[in-house]
Parts: C-alpha cells; structure tokens; sequence
C-alpha cells in the first residue's frame, strides 16, 4: 500500500541527507510501527508518504515513494486526502475549525460524505475516543492531550484507507492511549487499515505492531525479532534482555509467565532505591543560582514565556527563604478557565530536594497547577507560595530567579533564529558561563546542529533545546510538563541522570507527566489529579502500583515484589 523505492531526503542546507536509500513496501492491511533515535528522520519518513515531504518542507527527495499508487511527488498533499489520513506531532498545526465537532466532521465535508453519514460518524467518533462532554469547545481552551485526541478523530471520521500518525500518543493519558490504540486495531483487523505510525513510547505500542520499521537501517521485521536488535527498546524488552528471556517477550502477560524464576532470585532483595548518591555533580559545574539578569531576552520574553515588561521594577521582593519551609505549598487552591473549574480543593507541597510527579488523566488540571506556580494562571480562591512568593503578583524577573517553567508546547519557549543564538541568549539570561547550555544540548542529545533553526528540529530536539534553556537557569524550582516527547530511552535516561543531580544539590521538581516510566525513574512522590482534585500524594512506589494504568512495565512483571524499573533489577543480580 505504501511503498518507498530508492527514497532520499535532503533538507536545503544540510550536507548529507536526511534519509538514505530507503526501499520498503507496508503491505495493506498492516499496523507497522516506525521506531529509532530521536532525530533519526521518523517524522521526515512519514512526511514523505504524506507528501508534506518535500512540498511544504522543503529540500529534496530522490527516488518515489506511492500511497495507493499514488506518487507523492506528483500527488499533494490535498490530492491524498480521500487516500491517507495524517496526524503530525502538532495538533494545533493540524486543526481548520474552531470547536471539536466541525473539526470532526471537517475531513468528510470536504471529501463531500453524506450528512447522515456524517452526523453517525461524528457521534460515534466522539464517543470512542471520550469527547463527548467536549463537542461544543473551541479547541483552543481543551488541554493538550485532548487535543490530540480530536487530531486523530479528525483523521478517523473519513475512514481513510491508510493512516500515517506521528507519535499519536505522546500527550495521553495511559488509558486514553489504550482506547486510541484499541481503535487502530479495530480499522486494521476489520477494514483492513493500513497503519503507518511513529512512536517513541515502545511499552504503549509494540504490542500491537505486525511488523516494526527501525531507522537509520530501515529494516522491517516481525516486532520481536527487531527488539532483538533495536537499540530503543521498552522496559519489558530490556528485562528480557537482562533475564536471557528467549524469545523475549513484548507484552506483559509474556513476560510474567517467564518470570517466576527472576522474582524468587529477587525475593530476598529491596530495590536500591533510584536515585544519585547526594553529591553527585551533573556533568556541568554547578553555578549559583543566577542574579536578576540585566539583559532581556530579545523579544522580551521570560524563561516560562511571559512578555516581561521591559525595565519595570520588580513588584515583589523575594523573602529569605526558611529552610525548614516548603518551597512550594499550595493551599485549597481553586482555578476556573472560562467555564471549566479546572482545579479546586487542591492542598499541595513541594520541598528543596525533592522530585514530584503530576500525573491523572488528560484534562486533570496538571498543567493548570503548573501555570499557577509559575504565576501565568490565577487562582480563583486559596493560596499559591513559591519561595515565599505569590506568583501571579510577582513581578516576572524577581520570580524568574525562583520558579522556570519548560511548557507542553516547547516552540513558545524558543524564538531565536537558530539553536546557537537561542544558547548564547539562555547563557545571558541566567547569567550562566558562555557555552553552558549548548553543552548542555550536547550531552542530552548529541547532534543538534547550531545552525538550524528551532523550527526545523525534530520533536525532540526541539524538547531538549527548551529543557536546556531551563536548566541552564538552574532555578530553584524546576517546572517539567511533559518533558519526554519525542525523546527516545537513551535522552531520556540522560535527562533523568541530570534531574537527580540537580534534585541531590537540592532543586525541586515538579512534572506533570504520562510517562509511567519516567515517573517510576525519578519521582520520589506523585500526586495524582482527578477532575482538579489532588485523589492521591504518596511515595512513588505506593501510589503507581495501586492502580495498574500508572503502574510501569517492571512493577506489574515483577508483582508483588516492590521493582519498579530495569535499573534496579539489574543491579540486584550483580
Ligand atoms: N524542514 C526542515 N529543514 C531542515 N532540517 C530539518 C527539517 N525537518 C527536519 N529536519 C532535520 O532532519 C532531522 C530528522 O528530523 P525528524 O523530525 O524527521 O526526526 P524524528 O526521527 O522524527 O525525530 P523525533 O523522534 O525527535 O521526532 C533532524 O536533524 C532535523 O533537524
Ligand atoms: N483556556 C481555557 N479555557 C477553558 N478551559 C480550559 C482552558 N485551558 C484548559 N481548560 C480546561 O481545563 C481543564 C484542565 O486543563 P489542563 O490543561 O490543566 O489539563 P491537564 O491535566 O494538563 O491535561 P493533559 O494531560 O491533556 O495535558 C481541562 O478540562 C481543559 O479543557
């Protein structure tokens, strides 16, 4: 159905291409699943089948590459629109309406659908993915992960016959990414769909993948025999590996009837827990938490992207801080957006030191709480502090050298022309040594060229420019949300190394995320929201094992045992 023959890309500019010699066939039919680094050209592979590679990209491709024999190059993008559905790694970039329902009902308008037809589809499309309560929203006021969760039921009402999705579950809920994922096997096995999908978060996907497309090699095979080899591989995966499983398994359920073995080996042991010796340094020298900057950001934008108002004096001086005091202590806060009441009753408190996840579903009011902390969003009712300070009254620079925020939406954290001036810029405000956060890049994630431009990066690496320019301020409260999209498990496992020495000099951490396993890597506490309420706070490993949907792949193998990730394991079988 889709098939790529002698296939480059290159981008204007760049030296060497994109893509290289790629020959492949996804037969009809077929759900096959795109993995590889971050970087690797996933998203440019699928932009080729779309054909927004090269016609809105730019750059070059050689070589053909037909949907339904349909040539791409030939054939744009509004000439495959009745062949091939596309949801990008930006949502908002996908939408053409205004509220929920005209989105859904977009795709088939213009592909002239019946209104009966329509209206059934619309209906059913909104009950599948839980939108129901949400069609008469504009889609600007919905949270992130639903809007993606109104990208992909755009691109489902139309039924197309192939459907190319880049990361399509990196803002759900774990349980929303079952249902969407349910719903792909559905077209599949009873339409016969064919799937083409990116996606970094293995431990959601391989499961139900026919075959699994690894670049830069481009081969394809069945997913157990590419996991094999795969250098980004999920944690069940990498317990496999570690326990000398063969065939190794890729589901749970597999891995657990393996695993009786491995859990008596283990039965006497107590994980370590996962985190750096106090003291550990991150791989860049400490600086003192920075000075008011003199210099503005050009722009005038701050650190959580906020206009500042240039040479206004700060509003508020920050207190010296108690250390006995928390830093951050939210008392019966309660938040309304229009006319949502999106938190209320919310009691929470972060100390110095410590790593605290937000997690629950999508829509929850996680990032809500983070916009009051960083003082973006006002509360209706009760009380915010950090640092002593109350955020949305405090001038921006003074609350600057307490709290930095790194948004769901990196792009609105960046806006220099390339990744070197947006470095240098970072380095000025945080009155950091000159090189700091660029080095910082470079040991999250090697081989972000200086010279392009935010813009062009991969998803990413655009998130690893954003987390960098925050860290390189080094505040005493960091603010994560969502911080591993588009990160494959090797940036990911940097990013925690550098989270848990920052912790160990005694920053704290917030995140919101759904990243089960990200959260049983760092978190020392989660908080779980529900319909803006905090429903549970507690050590990491209490609260994700209390409910299977938080639970990280190594916790349910392992049950009832108290492992929560590879890590541990392996280093109890030393
Ligand atoms: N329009 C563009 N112009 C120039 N370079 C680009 C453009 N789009 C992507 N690139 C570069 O091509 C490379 C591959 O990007 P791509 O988005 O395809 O990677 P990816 O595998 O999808 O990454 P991720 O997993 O982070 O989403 C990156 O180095 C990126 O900077
Ligand atoms: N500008 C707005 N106007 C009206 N309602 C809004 C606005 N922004 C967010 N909301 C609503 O407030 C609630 C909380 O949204 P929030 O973005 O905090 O959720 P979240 O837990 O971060 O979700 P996700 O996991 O999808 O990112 C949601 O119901 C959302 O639709």
């Amino acid at each position: 159905m889709i098939c790529f023959e002698n296939v480059s890309v290159t981008y204007d500019g760049e030296a060497s291409p994109t893509l290289k010699d790629i020959d492949l066939t996804v037969p009809e039919g077929e759900l096959v699943l795109l993995v590889g680094p971050s970087g690797v050209g996933k998203s440019t592979l699928l932009g080729a089948v779309s054909g927004l590679v090269p016609h809105f990209t730019g750059g070059t491709l050689h070589g053909r590459v037909t949907v339904g024999g349909r040539d791409t190059r030939t054939h744009p993008p509004r000439e495959l629109a009745d062949l091939a559905g596309t949801v990008g790694q930006d949502p908002l970039a996908h939408f053409v309406t205004d509220t929920v329902e005209d989105e859904l009902a977009y795709g088939m308008e213009s592909l002239g659908l019946a209104p009966a037809v329509m209206r059934r589809r619309v209906e059913e499309t909104l009950d599948l993915l839980g939108l129901a309560e949400l069609r008469d929203r504009p889609i600007a006021t919905l949270s992130g992960g639903q809007q993606q969760r109104v990208a992909i039921g755009s691109v489902l009402t139309p039924h197309p016959k192939v459907l190319v999705l880049d990361e399509p579950t990196s803002a759900l809920d774990p349980s929303a990414a079952e249902d969407v994922l349910a719903v792909l096997q559905r077209l599949v096995h009873d339409l016969g769909t064919t799937v083409l999908m990116a996606e970094h978060r293995l431990e959601r996907v391989v499961q139900y993948a026919d075959q699994v497309l690894l670049l830069p090699e481009a081969t394809m095979g069945p997913p157990a025999d590419i996991m094999a080899l795969s250098p980004v591989h999920p944690p069940v995966v990498a317990l496999g590996r570690t326990a000398d499983w063969d065939p190794l398994p890729l589901t749970v359920r597999d891995a657990r009837r393996r695993a009786a073995p491995l859990r008596a080996r283990l039965a006497d042991q107590a994980p370590a827990p996962a985190r750096q010796a106090p003291g550990t340094t991150p791989a860049l020298t400490p600086s003192p938490l920075p000075d008011v900057p003199s210099s503005t950001r050009a722009g005038g934008f701050s650190l959580f992207g906020r206009r500042r108002e240039a040479g206004a004096p700060g509003a508020a001086t920050a207190a010296a801080p108690d250390p006995s005091a928390p830093l951050v202590s939210v008392e019966r806060l309660a938040v309304r957006r229009g006319r949502v009441e999106a938190l209320r009753r919310v009691d929470l408190q972060v100390r110095a030191g410590e790593t605290v996840a937000l997690m629950g579903r999508n829509g929850a009011g996680k990032s809500t709480l983070l916009g009051t902390l960083v003082g973006t969003i006002t509360p209706a009712s009760g009380t915010v502090r950090v640092a002593g300070l109350v955020p949305h009254a405090t001038d921006p620079r003074t609350l600057i050298r307490q709290v930095g925020l790194v948004p769901q939406e990196p792009r609105d954290l960046l806006y220099a022309d390339t990744v070197a001036a947006e470095c240098a810029a970072a380095d000025a405000d945080a009155g950091a040594p000159p090189g700091s956060c660029r080095a910082l890049v470079a040991e999250l994630l090697p081989g972000v060229a200086d010279t392009t431009h935010p813009r062009d990066l991969s998803e990413g690496q655009r998130l690893t420019l954003a987390l960098s320019v925050v860290l390189t301020a080094r505040p005493p409260l960091l603010l994560l949300d969502e911080p591993t999209r588009g990160l494959d498990y090797a940036a990911k496992a940097r990013l925690v190394t550098h989270l848990r020495a920052l912790a160990a000099e005694g920053h704290a951490i917030v995140l919101a995320t759904h990243d089960v396993e990200l959260v049983a890597e760092l978190a020392d506490r989660v908080a779980i929201i529900a319909g803006g309420e905090v429903v549970a706070d507690g050590p990491t490993a209490e609260v994700v094992v209390s409910s299977p949907a938080f639970s990280p792949q190594v916790a349910k193998i392992l049950a009832p045992g108290p492992w929560l990730t590879v890590e541990q394991v392996e280093e109890a079988l030393r």
